[in-house]
């Protein structure tokens, strides 16, 4: 069959989360390709590794040369304006039907970007799957990036089981949807009605059913009487920290607040939430945005 290789073996469930994890290691050898076993998933490794076992692999056909791009499901997004480039991308995955390049930058209140169309059909809709979840999006309607899906992860693991969640920015509902994996109630809340419009279809799509999905301005929200929320997710860098004052109102005490915020200095939204919030803060780097400029989250653990 193919070349005997180290690897790990891993249940189904477990495989995705395995993979991701010895990905970001190092650890996963990209020159092979997972594959099943029973009900075993082998991961194959770049080294012998504690647990590791021998088994035979094929190797991953090499791909050609592609000018640089991010998938978002059956779409491929190209950093350059390059229609035979993005022709050979087109080709180089069955799952693709089309390439877009984006004509502007992420803008505007609801935080889309207009593209042209470089290859295949044209589309700016397609579904993504995501750690077993799908979602429908649509480009040049809705925000979405798949690049956040570890701190959405991560966001789940630190909950505990039966909390309520706000998410003052949802979109289509990544944050919101995979976080009612283990939340009693989710309150997804954006102002742009073509989000809310998929992110319904999202939760129909996912059959959950303690998912709220509200069309309004998060700046109203803490006049609607909600009951105080365990978590406020506030995924809207380019102006999240000016609804800090919302979020706190909205949060229980002891409760957790994490805001996202594009910045240029190490804590330089610390002073606005020492003013607003008491309590605990943690900050991370999430992601470059440009040279010197990065996305940074902010974990804000509420007093009791
Ligand atoms: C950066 S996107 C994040 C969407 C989603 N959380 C995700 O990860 O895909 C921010 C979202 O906030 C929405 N938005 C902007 N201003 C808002 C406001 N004042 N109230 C509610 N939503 C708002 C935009 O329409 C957009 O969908």
């Amino acid at each position: 069959m193919g070349e005997e290789r180290w690897c790990l073996v891993v249940s189904g469930q477990e495989a995705e989360e395995r993979r991701r994890r010895l990905l970001e290691a190092g650890l996963l050898d990209r020159r092979y390709r997972p594959r099943q076993e029973g009900g075993t998933v082998l991961l194959p490794l770049t080294d012998e590794f504690p647990g590791a076992v021998r088994r035979e692999f094929e190797a991953v056909p090499e791909r050609p040369n592609l000018p640089r791009h991010e998938i978002v499901g059956g779409i491929a997004i190209m950093q350059e304006n390059d229609p035979a480039g993005a022709g050979r991308v087109l080709t180089s995955r069955p799952s693709l039907h089309t390439v877009l390049f984006p004509e502007t930058p992420v803008e505007g209140e609801y935080r889309t970007r207009r593209f042209a169309v470089l290859a295949g059909v044209p589309a700016t809709r397609t579904r993504v799957t995501e750690y077993g979840l799908r979602f429908d999006v649509d480009l040049s309607l809705a925000y979405f990036s798949a690049r956040l899906s570890t701190e959405r992860q991560r966001i789940l693991a630190a909950m505990e089981k039966g909390e309520r969640v706000l998410d003052m920015f949802a979109g289509v509902g990544p944050f919101a949807i995979t976080l009612a994996r283990k939340a009693d109630l989710v309150v997804a809340v954006d102002i742009n009605p073509a989000a809310v419009h998929l992110l319904v279809g999202n939760i129909t799509l996912n059959r959950m059913n303690n998912v709220v999905p509200v069309l309004a301005d998060a700046g109203h929200l803490p006049r609607y009487g909600f009951r105080p929320f365990d978590r406020v997710v506030m995924n809207l860098p380019m102006a999240a920290p000016r609804y800090l004052p919302e979020a706190a109102a909205l949060c229980r005490d002891g409760g957790t607040i994490h805001l996202y915020a594009l910045q240029e200095r190490e804590g330089e939204h610390l002073p606005l939430i020492r003013g607003v919030t008491r309590g605990e803060v943690l900050e991370r780097r999430v992601r470059t945005y440009s040279p010197g400029k990065w996305h940074a989250v902010y974990d804000i653990t509420l007093e009791r």
